[in-house]
């Protein structure tokens, strides 16, 4: 029940849909109680006192609830489903928006085929619960609960010898449930695996291609199907074991109550036509408790549904503003970046950053070079807060970025990532992304200055072309131009270029980089790069290795120093004249 008191909040708001879902149900359900009590006035008080001709006005009493019943019930209905709908999509909503504001650490771990089967399957099971299978639960509980009342009206003895058996089956049910809970848990497990096997399969269908692993593929899905096949067969084991024995029991009540009622009219003790009504009331009992087990199953596969996504619902956020965090006018952000004696690693990782300083004033250009894995991506990871620092800080203009309300500070930073992600929308949306107010000779400019104009001229609907999931259909270079013209757009104070244009080819760098050198005037720019020619015009270049500053300074400083820096320009201009090499101070 904890997980339905937790989820209160999404369903309480709709409470009139509730009440008003209960009290035609519990309505209709007395209707239904005039039908064992209509057939036994008609057989004690008009068959057997051969009244006749009171039989149409019987009839139409009949027919009169049953209409009755069926205005309760479609009412009651109505609103169950209304019910259902309202707190999936307030449950839906609340979901969503946790997922966006959980942090990069919590994506460090999660499983998106897992992740859509809670936002699905799992959301889909508490909408069939609330909506219908709780009414069910509640409907069984009321016809058991009026049925009996009415047969102890009739005849209190014949009640408890038929109802004898009913201890026996609560007690089956009770087992039932105990089994299959942990049965449908596994079940719904076994399908979210199943859901991220297919997500990877189609997110990494170029690499399982170029690899020609279509039959380890093959393999692996369908070791997942099987585990998803077999947990389904052993819960219909289960259902197999538990279904016919809790049928055989409720009969049983039936022999009795005819066996015992039989014997009652013979002695005079009740009417036939209280023995005709029990035996279409003890139905009224029966009919339920034979759905019981379904209705336990529904309430517990909808018990592991609410856990999960509980579970997203309780994630703690890993990087959060603080309370009366500060707001900074994106117009009185100069840009000034220190990182003071920064510490980091990743959960349970080794020490990415160690003792790193850096103080980048406003408007000056930073690179940042190193072999893969020595850091580089952390340092702007923690500029933007995508997690905090463990020891020393980083500030902002003097502030520590822990202080400033993280979607403020990350509104005046712009980042270009190695691997460039569009949505599947037009080319315009992409570039617009997040930017409130924009004209289209604004959207224009930035493409001019990203290179990416011309050829988004020569597509067929130009920046109204609908680019594919991911940007397919467009070359890793053109993607990368795009997402260079969104970061200019946000013409942010902190510019970020993550190995931005490690896929075009050296002429369009060029090019792209006489078009930034305009832009980074004004504002704080981190270029990460692998190739010298992107950085080497920063006013100080940071080398890492390890997580260490292993080498700073110019580069006309830092390549006539025995170290990396040389180490790297020389493999990288090792095709460069003898002749050039030798003056490459001059050169440069
Ligand atoms: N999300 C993460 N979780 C755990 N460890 C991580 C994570 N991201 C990076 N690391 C580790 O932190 C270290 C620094 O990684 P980082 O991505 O900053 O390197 P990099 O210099 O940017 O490399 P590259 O040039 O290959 O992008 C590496 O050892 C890496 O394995």
């Amino acid at each position: 029940m904890d997980v339905f008191r937790q989820l209160k909040r999404f369903y309480w708001r709709e409470r009139k849909f509730l009440f008003t879902s209960v009290l035609f149900l519990i309505l209709a359900t007395i209707m239904g109680l005039a039908y064992p009590l209509l057939l036994r006035y008609l057989v004690d008080d008009i068959i057997q006192a051969e009244k006749f001709d009171m039989i149409p006005s019987i009839a139409l009493l009949v027919a009169g609830a049953m209409v009755t019943k069926a205005c309760f019930q479609f009412i009651h209905g109505f609103t169950g489903g209304r019910l259902g709908n309202r707190v999936a999509f307030n449950l839906r909503e609340a979901l969503y928006e946790k997922l966006q504001y959980l942090s990069f650490q919590y994506y460090d771990r999660a499983r998106t085929g897992d992740l859509m089967s809670r936002l699905t399957a799992d959301l889909e099971a508490i909408r069939n619960f609330v909506g219908f299978g709780f009414a069910q639960l509640l409907n069984m509980i009321l016809m058991v609960t009026f049925g009996a009342v009415t047969m102890a009206f009739i005849d209190w003895r014949l009640t408890l010898i038929t109802l004898i058996t009913m201890p026996i089956m609560g007690f089956i049910a009770i087992r039932f449930e105990l089994k299959v809970h942990p049965a449908f848990r596994s079940i719904r497990l076994a399908m979210s695996r199943l859901t991220t096997a297919v997500q990877e399969n189609i997110m990494g269908v170029r690499t399982v291609k170029s690899f020609a692993r279509e039959p380890f593929e093959v393999e692996k899905f369908s070791e997942r199907n099987n585990e998803y096949r077999e947990n389904h067969i052993e819960t219909s084991k289960i259902w197999a074991k538990f279904f016919p024995a809790l049928e055989m029991v409720a009969n049983l009540s039936v022999v009795v109550l005819l066996s015992a009622g039989g014997w009652f009219v013979i002695k005079d003790w009740i009417s036939v036509g209280d023995l005709v009504a029990l035996f279409s009331l003890v139905w009224y009992i029966i009919g339920p408790m034979w759905g019981l087990g379904f209705h336990i199953n529904n309430y517990t596969q909808s018990k592991a549904s609410g856990e999960r996504i509980l579970e997203i619902l309780n994630q703690r956020y890993d990087v959060a503003s603080e309370q009366d965090a500060l707001m900074m006018e994106s117009e009185q952000v100069k840009g000034n970046v220190e990182f003071r004696d920064v510490q980091f690693h990743y959960p349970d990782g080794q020490p990415a950053l160690k003792n790193f300083k850096l103080n980048a004033p406003a408007g000056s250009i930073i690179g940042l070079l190193g072999g893969t894995g020595s850091g580089k991506s952390t340092v702007i990871q923690l500029l933007m807060r995508a997690y905090d620092v463990k020891k020393g800080a980083i500030t902002l203009d003097g502030v520590d970025i822990r202080h400033i309300d993280l979607n403020n500070l990350r509104e005046q930073i712009s980042v270009v990532f190695q691997e460039t992600f569009l949505f599947s929308a037009s080319i315009l949306t992409n570039i617009t992304y997040g930017c409130k107010e924009v004209t289209m000779e604004q959207v224009m400019h930035a493409a001019k200055l990203a290179k990416a104009h011309d050829f988004i001229m020569e597509l067929p609907e130009g920046y109204n072309t609908v680019v594919g999931e991911r940007g397919m259909g467009l070359s890793g270079g053109q993607k990368q131009r795009i997402a260079i013209a969104r970061a200019l757009l946000k013409n942010p104070k902190v510019l970020v270029l993550d190995d931005a244009t490690s896929a075009v080819d050296m002429e369009t760098e060029y090019e792209i980089q006489q078009g930034l050198k305009e832009l980074m005037r004004g504002r704080t720019t981190f270029i990460i790069a692998h190739r010298i020619s992107s950085l080497k015009h920063a006013d100080e270049i940071l080398v890492l290795d390890k997580g260490e500053i292993v080498q700073r300074g110019k580069h006309h400083d830092l390549v006539v120093q025995d170290g990396p820096y040389r180490h790297v320009f020389d493999i990288q201009f090792a095709d460069m004249p003898e002749a050039l090499r030798q003056g490459r101070k001059v050169a440069n």
